[in-house]
């Protein structure tokens, strides 16, 4: 054996032995996992804001070299297959596969969930109310293009909660089934994603290439999987699921851009010690009317993190509040902030009380 052979041996021993101290470690933490299932007989096994507490607290005691970010990924791996030891959940999305709805669901719950696809927002919400499936991840706002309205309306009226929230960092890329720009004469794409590369679109591609916006940007990479005077702008798990080369990364004009998705389900969430609460307050279009919204949170020492406005749907109302606070709905002075509302607001909604991301 070699000088570098003997050292190599040394280390690779060690690494074997803590393997196998990890992995009898790992299945003692999933025993006690099961056991806690059991102790809940039979209801609900998911804790959304236990798992943000044991993600927060594995970060701080963190020491390296692995980042907390890296650990807390491994960690959140951990939690979703010792849950899956008592029944995998189902996490309904807007597919098709390698959307990054679902890069968000598994983000969120890890790989042992079995996430469903569906053909749009509303079939996913309708799929958990329907307990065909256990949460529904929905996007609700991009750092550049701002709400999905889609997500917010449907929140108003589904009786489905909100319990966790993921953010997801965006990057687009040019993709294509052949290596060259040559010869593309249209691109695909959903929407949101042509918008958000407008200008890159501008400066590299012709100004006839047409650019034609889709269902999802997994359903662009399809098509330009099939079609090969086409390209498609698209993540990366729609580039694999379509074995697509990359003619060019990160093409996106902003470059933090970032979704928040919300989870949603049949579940109100405890306290996890860093929480947010959405709520959706009607205001008559009056003069005052917003001043009247947001003084009694305000006075209440209540902090609100967005506010975003949309016209009322049903007409009952001129205009509709969604309005996301740093407190939980059980804390006293987001209650009395709320009775407030509710003596001066046609509607107030709490649409749920949820642990901040932590991921
Ligand atoms: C073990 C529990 O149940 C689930 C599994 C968790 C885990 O593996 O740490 C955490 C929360 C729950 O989703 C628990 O409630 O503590």
């Amino acid at each position: 054996m070699t000088e570098q052979e003997q050292q190599l041996k040394v280390h690779r021993d060690a690494i074997d032995a803590i393997d196998a101290q990890v992995l009898e470690l790992l299945n003692q933490r999933a025993q006690h996992a099961h056991t806690i299932g059991e102790i809940k007989g039979g209801g609900i096994v998911y804790r959304p804001e236990r798992e943000a507490q044991v993600l927060a607290r594995i970060r701080e005691l963190n020491q390296g070299p692995l980042s907390d970010e890296t650990v807390a990924r491994l960690f959140r791996e951990i939690m979703s297959a010792c849950l899956a030891l008592e029944r995998p959940l189902t996490i309904a999305f807007l597919g098709p596969e390698g959307t990054f709805s679902q890069a968000a669901a598994i983000k969120h719950f890890g790989h042992a969930a079995a996430t469903q696809a569906c053909a749009s927002i509303d079939d996913a919400f309708r799929a958990v109310e329907a307990r065909a499936a256990d949460y529904v991840v929905a996007p609700v706002e991009n750092s550049t293009e701002g709400a999905v309205g889609r997500t917010l309306d449907l929140m108003v009226s589904s009786p489905l909660k909100i319990c966790g929230e993921v953010v997801l960092r965006i990057h687009h890329h040019l993709l294509r089934a052949s290596p060259t720009k040559d010869g593309i004469k249209r691109v695909y794409s959903h929407a949101q994603s042509l918008a958000q590369c407008h200008e890159w679109l501008n400066r590299n591609l012709p100004a006839e290439v047409e650019r034609v916006s889709v269902a999802s940007n997994a359903e662009a990479a399809r098509l330009a999987s099939l079609d090969p005077t086409a390209a498609a702008i698209a993540g990366d798990a729609a580039a694999e699921k379509f074995q697509l080369v990359k003619l060019a990364e990160n093409i996106e004009d902003e470059p933090n851009n970032t979704t928040r998705f919300l989870v949603l389900g049949y579940q109100d969430v405890s306290k996890s010690g860093r929480d947010k609460t959405s709520l959706v307050i009607s205001a008559p279009n009056k003069p005052g009317a917003l001043h009247a919204l947001v003084e009694p949170l305000a006075r209440h020492g209540v902090s609100m993190t967005k506010f975003e406005s949309r016209p009322s749907r049903t007409g009952l109302w001129e205009y509709l509040f969604f309005v996301d606070v740093e407190s939980h709905a059980s804390d006293a002075n987001l209650i009395a902030a709320l009775d407030e509302l509710r003596s001066t607001s046609a509607f107030v909604k709490v649409l749920g009380a949820y642990p901040q991301a932590v991921l």
